[in-house]
């Protein structure tokens, strides 16, 4: 049992894969390998850390390696590429390396804290769910730090894809997830989306193939270094997506 409670049973050979992509993370990376050792190493969980750099500038890639000096080749694992090619297509990438049966995926600004980690396990162990996705909009979830447009953007954007899609998840552009992998695999097959709108895209096939989906309230805190690399290309991309995915499921 790795938890106080009894009504959920991890199994021995169950493990962990945590996917990373980091672009320009230079700063914020030593501190999440940080916390995701502090709040998985106490636990009896099974995991390893896959950090997909795209070719970053400041450096990251070598923070990384530092890393992976510390904690070890079999907790750090790297799986860089040479250029930036987006977020949707890291993750693609990472799945390919993942030795766990269940993914997780999470930003490596910060924004996303590992705490949650052991309550989307603990979650998913108890019902079985598919999918587990992290949600700003439910309970005591919450977003912090981010300006009026950028509220309005992640809300319109929920907003209008529950409008047109009917997805019953409550925060379907949000990106800390817990997936059995070979859903995920499943998933990415069946999408067509890249960059961020993958997301979104994911949680809409899981419902058409009939996935189970839990929510687990969070609260994403906006990154205190670096920048967002949502632009305006980005949402011209999720609103065409939206219509595409309107039009043809
Ligand atoms: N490898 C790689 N990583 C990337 C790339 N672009 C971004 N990342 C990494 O992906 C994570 C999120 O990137 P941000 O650019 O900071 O995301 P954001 O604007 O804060 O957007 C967040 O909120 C969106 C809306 O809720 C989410 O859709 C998005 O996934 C993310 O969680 C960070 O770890 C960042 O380094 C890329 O092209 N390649």
């Amino acid at each position: 049992m790795a938890s106080s409670e009894m009504d959920f049973e991890i199994t021995k050979s169950d493990k962990y894969s945590i996917l990373l992509p980091t672009y320009n993370e230079k700063e914020n990376l030593p501190i999440i390998i940080w916390l995701i050792m502090k709040y998985l190493d106490s636990s009896e969980y099974d995991f390893e850390v896959i950090i997909i750099d795209d070719g970053s500038p400041d450096g990251t890639l070598d923070v990384a390696k530092q890393l992976q000096k510390i904690y070890g080749p079999t907790k750090i694992i790297l799986r860089p590429r040479e250029r930036k090619l987006g977020l949707g297509t890291a993750y693609i990438h990472g799945i390919k390396h993942a030795t766990g049966n269940f993914v997780i995926i999470m930003d490596a600004d910060l924004s996303h804290h590992p705490k949650f980690i052991p309550k989307f396990i603990e979650l998913q162990a108890k019902k079985d769910y598919d999918v587990v996705s992290g949600s700003r909009y439910i309970g005591d979830g919450g977003v912090y730090g981010w300006d009026f447009k950028r509220k309005l953007i992640s809300r319109g954007a929920n907003f209008v894809t529950q409008l047109l899609l009917r997805p019953g998840a409550s925060d379907l552009t949000g990106s800390f997830r817990l997936y059995k992998k070979d859903v995920l695999q499943k998933l990415i097959d069946s999408c067509v989306s890249k960059g961020y709108v993958f997301q979104m895209e994911m949680i809409i096939r899981a419902r058409q193939l009939k996935y189970t989906i839990g929510e687990v309230p969070i609260t994403f805190v906006d990154r205190v270094y670096g920048e967002s690399k949502l632009g305006g290309s980005e949402i011209v991309q999720f609103v065409k997506s939206l219509l595409y995915l309107f039009a043809t499921t």
